[in-house]
């Protein structure tokens, strides 16, 4: 019997991390077989080529960095991660929930393009590249934690105070880059079912307990509970 592979995304600061760990603890309080996974796999060998790109390696500016060539090195992360950690507990019934998945390429890559068509042709030749030809196993469910582009900004602001003002990767640094990624949410919610789930509410972060709650709730909805 196959389990289920859920997806939580969102753009940078979105609380995505923090809503796995709380979803991870419910289902395991409810007694599931569950597992939490998330990318990129920075503890993993396999990231070795992401991590050269987020720092720069290939280029300073993501958007001169080649879509497919980037989508290779956070695909085959995937596929270690995958092949070597949880494809049988996937396999043998288990919940696995990603922090990222393919899902950011489709939303980070995908950017680079400009027209609707250069976009469909790349997400076609991604969904084929990771899912058919790499054998990922495509999300049951996609839960796109939405935060408003202005809150975003703030968030990522108030984390540059706290640092000293130091600057993050390629995409972090690229204000362009987080438009474009939050003009693209409504394109692709629409071509895949994502489900979005929203993160404020009169402009300001609702509570990680909030959104657990909501968030909760659609995965036993898409447990059949
Ligand atoms: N709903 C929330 N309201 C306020 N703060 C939150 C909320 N959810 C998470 N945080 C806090 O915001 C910060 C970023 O959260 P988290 O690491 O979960 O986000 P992320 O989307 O995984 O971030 P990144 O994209 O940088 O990996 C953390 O300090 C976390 O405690
Ligand atoms: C998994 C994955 C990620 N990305 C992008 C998304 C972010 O900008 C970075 C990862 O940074 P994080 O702050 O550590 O989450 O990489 C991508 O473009 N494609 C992917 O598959």
């Amino acid at each position: 019997m196959s389990g289920k592979l859920f997806i939580i995304e969102g753009g940078d600061g979105s609380g995505k991390a923090t809503q796995t760990r709380l979803l991870y603890e419910h289902l395991q309080r409810d007694g599931r077989p569950v597992r939490a996974v998330s990318f990129p796999d920075y503890d993993s060998d396999s990231s070795a080529l992401v991590r050269m790109y987020l720092r720069g390696d290939f280029g300073s500016d993501a958007n001169a960095v080649n879509p497919y060539a980037a989508s290779a090195f956070y695909a085959v992360d995937r596929y270690a991660s995958y092949q070597r950690g949880w494809k049988d507990f996937l396999h043998d019934g288990g919940i696995v929930l990603a922090d990222r998945y393919t899902t950011s390429n489709m939303l980070y890559q995908m950017i680079k393009f400009e027209t609707p068509a250069e976009r469909a042709a790349y997400l076609d030749w991604l969904e084929d590249f990771e899912f058919n030809k790499m054998g990922l196993p495509r999300p049951d469910q996609v839960f796109l934690l939405d935060v408003p582009l202005a809150v975003t900004e703030q968030l990522m602001q108030e984390r540059q105070g706290k640092t000293g003002g130091a600057t993050g990767d390629i995409h972090e640094k690229n204000e362009d880059f987080l438009r474009k990624c939050h003009a693209a949410y409504a394109a692709l919610t629409d071509r895949y079912g994502w489900q979005r789930l929203a993160c404020t509410e009169g402009g300001r972060m609702r509570t990680p307990e909030a959104v657990h709650a909501e968030l909760y709730r659609l995965v036993q909805r898409e447990l059949g509970c």
